[in-house]
């Protein structure tokens, strides 16, 4: 669901102006980066129809869902409480493609990436750690904490002769630890879970907010 969040919100263009959390993701599904997502959309889609004659119809839109939905997943796994606002508006098409971060991309084309959506290489740094749930190698799959940043710090995908260890994180993590300006981000979030928590929440609200339309 945490992924879902990024994906709908990841079309976001500051300087475009268009694109970003609007739910727009139903009709993206096909594209290779949302890989995966059409089982955290078939939770959205399935939980739109439960509030129909509820009091929420027509005020939590499916881009609310999705931003709520995340939240609660890095709750319940053990994640800060991030207090989500309600009241974004739904595209009715697809938002432009290609605005996704690459697998192959370096630590720079990665700040800038974000930065092309208004979020600072902090809010990068911070946002990466939910890849400490999922099956990458980040400690336990369903508890958020801070093992993805003590993680990056040991590169334990280094050691050639593990080859378990060489399938922890993907591409785009490996590179950031040897980056001058997420080192001592990764280093602070590594010693300091509650900063990453704190911090997490914020940019976390942020992120879910992104190009959003209230009504
Ligand atoms: C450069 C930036 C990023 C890239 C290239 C990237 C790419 C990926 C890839 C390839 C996966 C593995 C998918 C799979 O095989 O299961 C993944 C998992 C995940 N990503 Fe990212 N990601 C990035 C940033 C983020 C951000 C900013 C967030 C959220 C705020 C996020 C949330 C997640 C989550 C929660 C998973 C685990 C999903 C699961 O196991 O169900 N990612 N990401």
């Amino acid at each position: 669901m945490v992924r879902l969040v990024f994906h709908d919100a990841g079309s976001y263009s500051a300087a475009a102006g268009d694109g970003g959390v609007n739910a727009s993701i139903r009709f993206e599904l096909d594209r290779p980066d949302n890989f995966g997502l059409k089982r955290g959309w078939n939770v959205i889609e399935a939980t739109d129809k439960k509030l129909k004659g509820t009091a929420a119809e027509g005020a939590v839109s499916k881009a609310d869902l999705i931003a709520l939905a995340g939240a609660y997943a890095v709750r319940i796994t053990g994640g800060p409480a991030i207090q989500v606002a309600v009241g974004r508006q739904d595209a009715a098409a697809a938002d432009p493609d290609g605005r996704m971060p690459e697998l192959d991309f370096s630590a720079e084309q990665q700040l800038a990436n974000f930065a092309a959506k208004g979020l600072s290489a902090q809010e990068f740094v911070v946002l990466s750690g939910s890849h400490t749930l999922g099956s990458k190698g980040y400690g336990d799959p369903v508890t958020f904490d801070n093992t993805y940043y003590k993680t990056l710090l040991q590169q334990p995908w280094v050691d050639k002769s593990n080859e378990m260890a060489q399938h922890t994180g993907i591409p785009t993590d490996h590179v950031l630890p040897d980056d001058p300006t997420c080192r001592p981000l990764i280093q602070r979030y590594a010693a300091d879970q509650a900063a990453f928590f704190a911090d997490f929440a914020a940019a976390y609200d942020k992120m879910a907010s992104l190009g959003a339309r209230w009504a």
